[in-house]
């Protein structure tokens, strides 16, 4: 692409130097900066991008994309809002590969992973080739990709898709974060499907308000499929959670047709007759594609919300909705969700990524629904994340637990002790009792812990990092993965 061609995308652009600059990639970050690469001057959340470009200049980048003039030696093209411009120029820099690859993203505050496991799993298995971005990785055609976030950059997403397109890759299952949709990450996406799972409390830090976040999650409807047209080759859709107030406003923000799925009459995909087991998940659904009965082996009240919003996306795509039921009745569960530790312990261990005051409150029911002895929970809260929801988590812990071990989430840059600190504040306020919990700010100590005073038919939830394989405490990056401290606990203490 020359600079030319990529001011074309921007009516209120002003290019600055040669025209006919080539550029040969894209890059938001100086130190990822490759010769030939156009940098992006992003005003960030934290900093200004503005800063890095001599940096990005002395790492061989063509050119810039700027907010204000540099005073600089290189092509400029200056525009009003460079995440906007970033968005805009990436879906070009890559060919759309939007219009080729199916996209079903997944927004909401907890159950997107899983949902978009599920999804991939029913498409797969329709013989789609289906590609999936989240929180634990990316991986299409056979390659897996780490992940530094749940929703990549604009410029990443749209450089994955088109290696999807190019790989031959038809579909792909999007997780989409309020983040990520307030920073224009998924922009100019076109999207087959949008699916919303629930909003709860979470990212406050951020948001400001619960409205601001709920505003968030609605920009994804706002923005889906707002043409009919005789030409369009696939309509869209939206995928709601009739059970969620906030799907009422979703579905007034959106031209697209919904399907509303959920527990109570009049949802177009309704889950009846749910029974939990220690062992999965046993329902009837009923859809406007014909009704059956369902065995997942995943666990919980909430699995049957995500196989309700995987379901429907399976009945847009076409597919029989028993060939969907063998789907998801294949599948095992996702890494680091209610997923079992067994090392030979007479009680159960379960690492899970519940991370949000709702999220806990859902494991712990489940698991309270077949815990025959005491539950022990080990959980924590992140650092620089959502400050608001540390003492409700602590007081949802306390509800069903029988004893707490508060512990490290990932403290990043604040003071460990600090944030236990404020989650006690949450027992305090409620008068639970000091005999029924403890603070111990070293993650391990607090598993180990939790495991020695565990006695057969007892379990221990330890909820927060899931798939997680490290802990960060300040700017660094450590080992760390619940399920082997878990294990190496049960192995060393002999049980
Ligand atoms: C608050 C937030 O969302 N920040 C994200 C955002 O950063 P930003 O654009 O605001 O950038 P910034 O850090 O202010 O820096 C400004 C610019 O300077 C550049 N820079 C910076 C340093 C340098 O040496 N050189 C350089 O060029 C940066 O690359 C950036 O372009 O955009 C970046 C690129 O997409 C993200 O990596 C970054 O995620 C940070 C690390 C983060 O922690 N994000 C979390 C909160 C987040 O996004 N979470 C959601 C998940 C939520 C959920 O699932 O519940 C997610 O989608 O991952
Ligand atoms: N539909 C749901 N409703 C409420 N809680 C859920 C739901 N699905 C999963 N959970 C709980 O939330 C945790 C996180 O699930 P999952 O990873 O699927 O969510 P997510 O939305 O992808 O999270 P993140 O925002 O970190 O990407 C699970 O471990 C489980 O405890
Ligand atoms: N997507 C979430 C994940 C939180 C996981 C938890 N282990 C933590 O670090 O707070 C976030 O970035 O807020
Ligand atoms: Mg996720």
């Amino acid at each position: 692409m020359n600079l030319t061609e990529a001011a074309s995308t921007l009516l209120t652009s002003m290019l600055i130097g040669d025209k006919t600059t080539t550029v040969t990639g894209i890059a938001i970050d100086s130190r990822l900066v490759q010769a030939g690469d156009l940098f992006f001057c992003i005003s960030g959340t934290a900093q200004d991008g503005h800063q890095y470009a001599p940096k990005a200049v002395e790492q061989g980048a063509a050119a810039l994309v700027v907010e204000r003039q540099l005073e600089l030696d290189i092509p400029q093209l200056i525009v009003k809002d460079a995440r906007h411009a970033l968005a805009v120029i990436s879906n070009a820099f890559y060919r759309y590969p939007s219009q080729e690859v199916k996209m079903i993203g997944v927004t909401g505050t907890n159950g997107k992973t899983t949902t978009t496991y599920l999804i991939e799993r029913i498409l797969q298995d329709a013989a789609i080739s289906t590609g999936v971005v989240g929180t634990i990785e990316m991986r299409y055609a056979g390659q897996v990709f780490p992940m530094s976030g749940t929703t990549p950059s604009s410029y990443e997403l749209q450089r994955s898709l088109r290696d999807m397109a190019d790989q031959g890759v038809q579909a792909c299952a999007v997780e989409v974060s309020s983040h990520a949709l307030e920073q224009l990450r998924v922009a100019g996406s076109r999207f087959r499907v949008a699916v919303f799972t629930n909003l709860t409390q979470d990212h406050l830090d951020y948001h400001g308000s619960m409205e601001a976040y709920r505003d968030a999650k609605g920009l994804f409807f706002s923005r889906l499929g707002n043409t009919y047209s005789a030409n369009e080759p696939e309509r869209s859709y939206a995928v709601l959670n009739a059970d969620d107030e906030a799907s009422a406003v979703f579905k007034h923000m959106t031209t697209a047709e919904t399907i509303m799925y959920g527990l109570n009459d009049g949802a177009d995909v309704r889950a009846t007759d749910i029974r939990i087991t220690a062992q999965g998940t046993k329902f009837h659904v009923h859809t406007f594609k014909g009704n059956a009965d369902i065995q997942l082996r995943m666990v919980g009240k909430f699995n049957v919300y995500n196989a309700l919003a995987a379901i429907s996306v399976g009945l847009i795509e076409g597919i029989e909705l028993s060939a969907i039921v063998k789907s998801l009745e294949s599948l095992h569960g996702v890494a680091g969700r209610v997923e079992a530790v067994q090392a030979g312990q007479e009680f159960s261990v379960i690492v899970d990524y519940a991370h949000t005051p709702d999220g806990l409150e859902n494991v712990l029911q489940t698991v309270k629904e077949f815990a025959e002895g005491r539950i022990f929970c080990v959980f924590g809260c992140g650092g620089d994340r959502d400050r608001k929801k540390r003492p409700i988590m602590g007081q949802i812990a306390a509800r069903y637990a029988d004893y707490l071990l508060v512990t490290s989430d990932n403290p990043r840059t604040e003071v460990p002790d600090l944030i236990l600190v404020d989650i006690e504040e949450g027992l305090k306020a409620d008068g639970v009792n000091k005999e029924r919990y403890e603070l111990i700010v070293d993650r391990k100590a607090a598993i180990t812990k939790a495991i020695e005073m565990a006695s057969p038919n007892d379990v221990v939830l330890i909820a927060g990092k899931g798939h997680e394989t490290y802990q960060i405490i300040g700017t660094e990056i450590l080992d760390f993965d619940d399920r082997k401290v878990a294990e190496e606990a049960i192995r060393g203490t002999g049980l």
